[in-house]
């Protein structure tokens, strides 16, 4: 394998991705602190079976509840050692100095290898403009149950919300967003619209748009500049010339804006197979509303129709709701797996606290609605 067929193509907090520059193939590498990049925290069969647990997570438990159309699980592969010191090396200047207190793992030679779905293969002989790609990260759709929250804001102010004002306080963004989970999640089409546009306004680490596989915008943390947005809707015109909104044959930028969340807002409501017709609202609830979103609250009183049960959003709000408990509801199951483990060790795989991700795993995980019945199955099904 040759370090120059492969370029840095981003990472998150605990892994590391670099795209073929041929095929539509990304490997996607574990990270690990910088202070450990002499001794590596975990033997090459430890990182093996971490990244076959998160390949094995995806395809028996991520696709069973969000569908198998649209999880893509990947294959663990073993890579020649010499391949991936000089891939690191290579890519080192490319990466944001801020997440460079963690370096790339050369140690296991183990990578996850996924289809780059930043520019999908297209099955047509010339493609009539290089695919777009919106990454949307949009986090918790809902607010946590009152039953395990001691703090009474906590039931009405979401924790994305709630955590603009710290990140703004130490500096990690510049900048509010004033985009709020809750408005996405929500499935009324005008308020879906409010948050997708101040997610293009303020991105954050929530939302990136790729052409032809390139990243063509995103935000930089701790900048002073926003990203240009008019350099975007000039990359995104193209794409939008035949709707209505022309004026003399040419379309405004806000037509264009305009048509983008349009579109975003069709394909997050749009089926991701299996059962349709129900919906999911959580207005019975309360909580589906967060106090710190400047959505016009008097608007949702006329029109919150909810998700449609099949689409991408509602698998996705399912999915989260299955973790309810919030960190304080949380925190005490974790105390007594802790507690349990110590007294039995031999449990550990019985629990299945390191996998495996099987289908009895995801038997557990659905099970998860029940009520607490102070047992350590209960508490380790919640926390693993
Ligand atoms: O806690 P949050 O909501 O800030 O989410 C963390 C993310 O921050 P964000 O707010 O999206 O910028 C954070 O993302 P970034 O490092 O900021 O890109 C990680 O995803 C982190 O997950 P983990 O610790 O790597 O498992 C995330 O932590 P978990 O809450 O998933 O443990
Ligand atoms: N299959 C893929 N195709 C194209 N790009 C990808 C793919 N997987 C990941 N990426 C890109 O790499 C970035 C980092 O990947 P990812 O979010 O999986 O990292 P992470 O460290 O697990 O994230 P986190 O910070 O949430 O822990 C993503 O934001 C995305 O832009």
């Amino acid at each position: 394998m040759d370090e120059n067929d492969w370029k840095y193509h981003g990472e998150g907090n605990k892994s590391l991705v670099v795209s073929h520059v041929q095929h539509c193939r990304v490997l996607r590498l574990l990270k690990y602190p910088a202070e450990d990049s002499e001794n590596p925290p975990q033997t090459a069969e430890q990182a093996f079976r971490q990244i076959q647990n998160i390949v094995d997570f995806s395809s028996n438990v991520m696709s069973s509840l969000l569908g198998d159309k649209v999880v893509h699980s990947g294959e663990v592969v073993r890579l020649p050692l010499e391949f991936v010191r000089q891939l690191s090396i290579k890519i080192q200047h490319q990466r944001p100095a801020w997440r460079c207190d963690k370096v790339m793992d050369i140690y296991s030679g183990c990578a996850l290898c996924l289809p780059n779905l930043t520019s999908p293969t297209l099955h047509q002989p010339t493609p009539p403009a290089p695919p777009l790609c919106i990454e949307i990260k949009p986090k918790c759709g809902f607010l946590p149950s009152p039953k395990h929250v001691s703090k009474d804001i906590k039931t009405r102010v979401c924790r994305y919300c709630m955590h603009q004002h710290y990140k703004v306080a130490n500096g990690k963004w510049k900048r509010r967003s004033l985009y709020c989970p809750l408005d996405l999640f929500s499935g009324n089409r005008q308020r879906m619209h409010f948050a997708i546009r101040h997610l293009i306004e303020e991105p954050q680490n929530n939302l990136k748009v790729f052409k032809g596989g390139q990243c063509i915008y995103s935000s930089k943390e701790g900048s002073n500049e926003s990203p240009d947005m008019n350099s975007l809707l000039h990359h995104l015109r193209p794409y939008f010339l035949q709707g209505n909104n022309r004026i003399n044959g040419h379309m405004t930028t806000k037509a264009v804006l305009n048509d983008v969340i349009q579109v975003l807002v069709n394909a997050l409501l749009s089926a991701a197979g299996g059962d349709g017709g129900q919906v999911t609202d959580r207005a019975g609830e309360g909580r589906s509303f967060c106090e710190a979103s400047l959505f016009n609250n008097e608007r949702i009183r006329h029109g919150s129709q909810g998700l449609p049960a099949s689409s991408v959003l509602s698998r996705i709000l399912q999915t989260q709701m299955l973790d309810t408990l919030d960190i304080e509801g949380l925190y005490p199951l974790y105390r007594r797996v802790e507690q349990h483990l110590q007294d039995f060790p031999e449990e550990r795989t019985r629990l299945q606290i390191d996998g495996p991700y099987d289908q009895n795993f995801l038997e557990k995980v659905q099970k998860c609605w029940m009520e607490d019945d102070g047992s350590v199955e209960y508490a380790a099904a919640k926390v693993t």
